[in-house]
């Protein structure tokens, strides 16, 4: 396995990748998606700070890759649409730089608040720059929190231990949590007119883009200051050096910008009354060190366990839950392989969880069966674009949990229609992977083996004739399960100990009393 580690991950994470066995390639940022493409060739899991775009073109033929790992929080410089639809998991780790970004936040507040970047560069410049350096102190001033999440919440607590009045903006809180937290709420219009200071916590989408407009920077009081140090694109940067030029805002601080790096003759560095540092939030040893250390776990579980955590295009799993449905995962694939092969074009797939179904999280054994079923046809399928792709395809997917499980602990029934048919698998882990009924006949067979399905005509000696047939093409027979159909039929499934070739396929199907014969 190979992990591709862009942007300066910390070595910590890498070194867990290569305790697990994995080769690791470290890599400058790579701006060009061209040459990332080239880059990814070969690689199972790619690892990014900011500095690397994964756009869509870049993963267009990443055969190999599984996942997209953000060593920290914003996933926005990836195309997440573009790695679902092409079946790869995109991971983040917030949780890492949160005190790192929210201490960065609080230190753009002093710093605006004590003009410590100009007194700093004075007193460098030979200088005694007391005059005109005059501040004002936070404490009793009021902050304005935009998206009270975890870097949010975590300012929002610190300012309020500095003795500032804080209040916050965030419609989509939930409403616990908005419930017991000690930070009232307000309406964005509301919150703007309240504040002194605005601070931005909020991660780049389409909705946040320009958030803070001309006009919403305008309903800030005059004399007021904004901070930004979540991302580059949610402050309209011309407006802002307009607000600035005017007087009606005081000043700002920005750690992140519409492009980075910022250009060198970018009008933002100029001017007297903001403060710019070089998207320095994350940048902490701790923060550094937890976000590569949890995104390689996060990773190498997905990878060797199924479990997931952090990944912001499929749904949890924890490892417990894994554990739990960790053996049912080949079945799950053989399963989908064997109702293609009965349904080569579905438009319908029922799944019947019955039995014991306390602790089973049916989720990623239903995308695993829908990703093997429609993989079989092309493209790549795999659990992370599986139910997008079936709705594309028209392949509607139902589950029904609970039911009787006919005497097995757990038992799953597999109905697929499509194109005029229907067949029903039940299936269940029984001394392994095990086919117990197909289409209501009783019939055993390992769906992972070499298996012949064959409806025959319930008559004395058709398993002799196929048998020696099969012997004939120097094909063993491991197991021969033969049950009943009730209308004078019988089907067959005829686990094989190598695959028989096409001449004696056609030889076996041309047998008197063989009705139908397949190879799975
Ligand atoms: N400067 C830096 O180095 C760093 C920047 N960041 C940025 O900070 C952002 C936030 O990080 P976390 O707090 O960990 O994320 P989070 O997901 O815990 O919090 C984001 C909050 O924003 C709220 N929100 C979303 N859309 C909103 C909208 N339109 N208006 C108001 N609130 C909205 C959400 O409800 C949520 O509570 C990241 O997405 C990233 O862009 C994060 C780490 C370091
Ligand atoms: O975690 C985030 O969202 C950040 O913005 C940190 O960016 P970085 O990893 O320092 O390039």
């Amino acid at each position: 396995m190979k992990v591709l580690a862009c942007d300066g991950i910390h070595d910590d994470g890498l070194a867990l990748f290569r305790d697990a066995g994995w080769e690791v390639v470290v890599s400058d940022p790579i701006k060009d998606p061209a040459a990332l493409a080239s880059a990814l060739d070969g690689v199972d899991a790619v690892l990014v700070r900011s500095a690397t775009p994964v756009t869509a073109e870049a993963i267009a033929d990443a055969t190999k890759l599984r996942v997209i790992g953000r060593a920290g929080a914003g996933v926005d410089t990836i195309d997440v649409d573009a790695a679902t639809a092409r079946g790869i998991a995109v991971m983040n780790a917030p949780d890492g730089n949160t005190l790192a970004a929210a201490e960065h936040a609080i230190s753009l507040l002093f710093a605006l608040a004590r003009h410590i970047p100009k007194a700093d560069a004075g007193m460098k410049a030979g200088q005694w720059p007391k005059a005109g350096l005059t501040g004002f102190e936070l404490e009793g001033k009021r902050l304005g929190v935009i998206g009270l999440g975890r870097i949010g919440a975590t300012v929002a607590r610190k300012a309020l231990g500095i003795g500032m009045e804080v209040a916050a903006y965030d419609p989509f809180l939930p409403p616990a949590a908005a419930a017991k937290g000690s930070v009232p709420l307000k309406t964005l219009d509301e919150l703007l007119a309240w504040a002194d200071i605005v601070t931005l916590h909020v991660p780049r989408t389409k909705e946040t883009t320009n958030l803070l407009s001309e006009a919403r920077m305008r309903a800030i009081k005059p004399g007021g200051y904004v901070v930004n140090a979540a991302r580059g694109g949610l402050v309209d940067e011309a407006a802002l050096l307009k607000l600035l030029d005017e007087g009606h805002l005081a000043g700002a601080a920005l750690d992140t910008f519409v492009t980075e790096p910022l250009q060198a003759d970018s009008p933002l560095r100029a001017h007297p009354k903001l403060i710019l540092t070089p998207h320095l939030g994350a940048s902490t040893s701790e923060a550094q060190q937890a976000v590569s250390t949890i995104l390689a776990r996060q990773i190498l579980d997905f990878i060797d366990t199924g479990a997931v955590a952090g990944c912001v295009n499929l749904p949890p799993l924890t490892a417990e839950a894994a554990r739990e449905v960790g053996p049912w995962m080949p079945l799950m694939s053989a399963l989908g392989r064997l109702a293609a092969r009965l349904v080569p074009a579905p438009t319908r797939l029922h799944i019947t969880y019955a039995g014991r179904t306390d602790a089973l999280d049916t989720r990623p054994l239903t995308r695993l069966l829908v990703a093997s079923l429609l993989g079989t046809a092309s493209g790549r399928i795999t659990p992370v674009n599986a139910l997008a792709e079936a709705a594309g395809r028209g392949l509607t997917v139902a589950e029904t949990l609970g039911g009787d499980g006919d005497g097995f602990d757990r038992l799953l029934r597999i109905r697929v229609e499509g194109d005029g048919r229907s067949r029903e698998i039940e299936a269940t882990l029984h001394r392994g992977p095990r086919v117990v009924r197909l289409d209501g006949v009783e019939i055993e067979f390992d769906p992972l083996a070499n298996v012949l399905l064959m409806r025959n005509e319930d008559r004395p000696g058709m398993i002799g004739t196929v048998g020696s047939k099969l012997g004939a093409a120097g094909v063993n027979i491991v197991n021969f399960a033969l049950g009943a159909a009730g209308d004078g039929q019988a089907r067959a499934a005829i686990t094989i100990d190598r695959a028989v070739d096409d001449a004696h396929l056609a030889e076996l199907r041309a047998t008197p009393g063989v009705l139908s014969l397949q190879q799975i």
